[in-house]
């Protein structure tokens, strides 16, 4: 294999990310992003377009202070106000581009801009031509290349290189380009281009058809591109730019194909992912690639089975590797028993026999098929000793009631030891209300952990299922309930918590007060 040729990360996460409806970004957030791409390793930072606004300018102008390793570049329109505020913004940088562009398309040319092509050459060579008086490193973008006369761009790129771009983009810029002829459209460009070698080029890739990535690597590897344009979690204007994280991990996992040096330090995707996705507030889906949550999860059986014996079955990279902490084996319905049986060694649950684990395993399917969420407490207390026991707490009846402006009420009736219980208390919400009415005269002194809900068939008649977690001296414990009245589910739940805790039992112990509530 010959010595991989360098990969240009160009990132654009503050230009064209920022185009994302929804996701501005202040200064503050900018200079935090920015720093965290340098920390990363990325070559080029696209900081902003200058000319935007003076928030923009000054954001760009903070970065450029501050970020040396990468180099710090502004986008501008193809004139010379533009030009300008572009330059003086990077100024400080130790190393600094200036991006200009100009649309190539007929289409654009004629509806938008109003220009005949003649005419967009000329101001293409005037800004670049403008835009050296700041810095050697420019790059020149035919926006809408992907729709444009490949004639019109051989003469428009040959100018462009020849008044001093060094970077030549070919961005797909309403993401309408197709792998296979992407790449050929750029290997045809630089072959007619005369001068193409004076120039690195590059591909931006837009997914509206979700091929971002797939055209920028086609770019790359068919066409001989050199740097990809790319925003971490794929954020930019519509449907986004290409993924950052995706195109990295692509020519890093399968170097065999690529054979491209690429200098990211991978480690630092994951926590990009998340500062991007906090600050813009844009979550990430969770079967995202790479930084999705379930990317590096197994959930089912014969996948966790194989990830346990060997992790390269299902992973073709690990996640410490795009920094995770590690990969996860999710337990839920489709799990088998290697995973299960991992869990419980992780949990330190001590087991006597494959059949004690069996009859677990097999409790823990039923349990799954009704719950979406197991927590390790629910594996835990599928091995209570008192699992199997008589319940003595049982729920017998609760009244509620609730009124707007009135705090709500709740009465409870339940057995302990075949005795009649009865409580009443009211709440800040009719769940807290119940809870309260237990403990009126349960006492148990248990801290509420958890609350959840789960619906287990559809509909407004469904069958709620409530989950609740306490904990007391140092136990922790999940009680269980299900009703189709969701607040007698919530009363179950905590009586059956209360079961698995053992303290009400306990309650006749002075520390606990005498029965007093109880009827
Ligand atoms: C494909 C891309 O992502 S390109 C980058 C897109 N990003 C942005 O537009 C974000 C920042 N933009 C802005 O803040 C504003 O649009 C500004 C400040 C740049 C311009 O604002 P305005 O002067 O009010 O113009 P407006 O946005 O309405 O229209 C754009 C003008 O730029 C012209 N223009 C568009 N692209 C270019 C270009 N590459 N070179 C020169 N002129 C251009 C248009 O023809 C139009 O000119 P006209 O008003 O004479 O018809
Ligand atoms: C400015 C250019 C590079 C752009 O964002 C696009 O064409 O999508
Ligand atoms: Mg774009």
């Amino acid at each position: 294999m010959n010595t991989p040729e360098k990969l240009i990360i160009f990132d654009t996460t503050l230009r064209d990310g920022e185009q994302s409806p929804g996701a501005t970004m202040g200064q503050a957030d900018k200079l935090r992003i920015a720093k965290q791409l340098e920390r990363m390793g990325v070559d080029v930072i696209e900081a902003g377009f200058a000319a935007s606004s003076p928030g923009d300018f000054a954001a760009i102008q903070a970065i450029a202070q501050v970020v040396k390793n990468s180099t710090v570049c502004s986008l501008a329109r193809a004139n010379l106000r533009d030009i300008e505020k572009a330059g003086l913004a990077i100024q400080a940088a130790p190393r600094k581009r200036i991006h200009t562009f100009i649309a190539t398309s007929p289409l654009h040319m004629e509806k938008k801009l109003n220009l005949q092509p003649g005419q967009v050459i000329e101001a293409a060579v005037s800004a670049i031509r403008e835009a050296k008086k700041y810095t050697d490193d420019i790059e020149f973008s035919c926006e809408d290349a992907s729709r444009s006369e490949p004639e019109f761009l051989y003469r428009i790129i040959e100018a462009a290189i020849r008044e001093g771009a060094n970077t030549i983009n070919i961005p797909d810029t309403v993401g309408y380009a197709v792998p296979s002829v992407f790449g050929e459209f750029i290997k045809n460009l630089r072959e007619h281009v005369y001068n193409s070698d004076q120039a690195i080029w590059s591909v931006h890739c837009h997914n509206d058809l979700g091929l971002a990535v797939a055209n920028s690597l086609s770019g790359v590897h068919f066409g001989g591109a050199r740097q990809i344009e790319c925003s971490i979690n794929g954020l930019g204007e519509r449907a986004g730019n290409c993924a950052l994280e995706e195109v990295v991990m692509a020519v890093k996992t399968r170097k065999d194909f690529f054979n491209l040096g690429c200098y990211i330090d991978t480690r630092q995707l994951v926590p990009a992912s998340k500062l991007v996705s906090s600050i813009t507030g844009f979550p990430i889906q969770p079967n995202k690639a790479i930084v999705g949550a379930n990317a590096f999860s197994h959930a089912s059986g014969i996948h966790q089975d194989g990830v346990l014996k060997a992790r390269d079955t299902y992973e073709i990279m690990t996640a410490e590797e795009v920094g995770w902490n590690t990969n996860k084996l999710v337990l839920g319905k489709l799990s088998g028993r290697s995973a299960f049986r991992q869990r419980v060694r992780e949990l330190g649950i001590p087991t006597k026999s494959e059949e004690e684990i069996n009859e677990a395993f097999a409790r823990f399917k039923e349990l799954a098929d009704k719950k979406t969420d197991i927590f390790d407490e629910d594996i835990q207390s599928l091995f209570d000793e008192q699992y199997t026991e008589q319940q003595n707490i049982k729920f017998v009846s609760l009244k509620q009631a609730s009124e707007t402006g009135k705090r709500p009420y709740a009465e409870i009736v339940y057995l302990e030891n075949g005795v009649e219980r009865h409580g009443q208390a009211e709440g800040n919400g009719p769940v807290d209300a119940t809870f309260n009415a237990i403990e009126s005269c349960a006492k148990s002194g248990a801290e509420l952990l958890l609350y959840s809900v789960n619906a287990l068939t559809l509909g407004t008649q469904a069958q709620g299922e409530v989950t609740v977690r306490l904990s007391f001296g140092g136990r922790m414990v999940n009680g269980n309930g299900a009703d189709p009245d969701i607040l007698a589910a919530s009363a179950k739940a905590y009586l059956d918590a209360l079961n698995k805790l053992n303290v009400v039992r306990e309650k006749k112990n002075p520390q606990f007060g005498n029965d007093a509530a109880a009827v």
